[in-house]
């Protein structure tokens, strides 16, 4: 079974042993994979198209119609199966934004209040630096559904900050959003990691993986091909100690089956 683990004896703050995992029992997509994210730790989930980097995330929510696996925080299990109440601690921020189409910005952020029990005040407080943050302020009474893709992306953005969960997923963050907002959300998440919460992102901005993410697990048909820091996946994929993430993603991934 491929590991990934910190080394310091801690308990991490979140740890998915995924035995199987798909969308029909019997044809898992992912299987024997663990996922290990400290405290303040930022980990990115990288691989090529059809990896399963999706559904592992799907799965880590509970969205998955097969998965077999266990789920622990702080080294406590949570959960035998997809039921418990492991979501209430994650934020989830989607490659494509999901959006009421008769909701107001506003309304969105209200609902969200809501559901994750912030007081007002503090939610006021929250959504109004957020929405200045993210450039949103002048749109808060205006629908979502009918925002530019990049606007529903950080209304999306905004929607996960709000929660300050201890753990962040985030699909594909850095396509579809303007260089400001990028900026905007690596300093978001900067903020986040001295409060002590973890970031488990996919992405295929390698360069941008490679200097914000703290450790790497590289997906490939569905199990672990390589996982640690730059230095571990550097060496496991034999690309010398200066290789870009880009060329040991490369050589993991492509470089053999090319040569078939
Ligand atoms: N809803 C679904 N039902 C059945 N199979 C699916 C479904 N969604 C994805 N798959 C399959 O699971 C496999 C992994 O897909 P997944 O979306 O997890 O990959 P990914 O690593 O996120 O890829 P990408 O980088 O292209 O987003 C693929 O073979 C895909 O066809």
């Amino acid at each position: 079974m491929d590991t990934f683990t910190a080394g310091s004896g801690k308990a991490p703050l979140f740890q998915a042993d995924i035995e199987e995992a798909g969308y029909e029992p019997g044809n898992p997509i992912v299987r024997e994979v663990i996922l290990t994210v400290n405290t303040g730790e930022r980990v990115g989930l990288l691989g090529p198209n059809g990896a399963g980097k999706s559904t592992l995330m799907k799965g880590l929510l509970g969205q998955l119609p097969h998965w077999k696996g266990k789920i622990a925080w702080n080294g406590e299990e949570e959960r035998n199966s997809v039921e418990g109440d492991t979501s209430a601690r994650i934020a989830y921020i989607p490659e494509h934004p999901i959006l009421y189409e008769r909701l107001t910005l506003w309304e969105h952020l209200v609902l969200v209040a809501a559901a994750g029990s912030i007081p007002e005040q503090l939610f006021r407080e929250r959504a109004d630096k957020l929405l200045r943050r993210f450039r949103l302020h002048a749109y808060k009474h205006e629908y979502p559904f009918r925002f530019s893709k990049g606007m529903q992306q950080k209304t999306m953005l905004i929607i996960g900050f709000l929660l300050q969960p201890e753990l962040y997923l985030v699909d594909e963050p850095f396509i579809g959003l303007d260089p400001g907002a990028v900026m905007e959300l690596l300093d978001a998440l900067d903020e986040e990691r001295s409060r002590g919460a973890a970031v488990l992102l996919t992405t295929h901005v390698l360069d941008s993986a490679e200097r914000l993410c703290d450790r790497f697990v590289l997906v490939h048909d569905g199990g672990v091909a390589a996982s640690g820091t730059l230095e571990d996946i550097r060496a496991q994929s034999e690309c010398g100690p200066e290789a870009r993430l880009f060329d040991c993603f490369h050589k993991l991934t492509y470089y053999d089956e090319a040569r078939l």
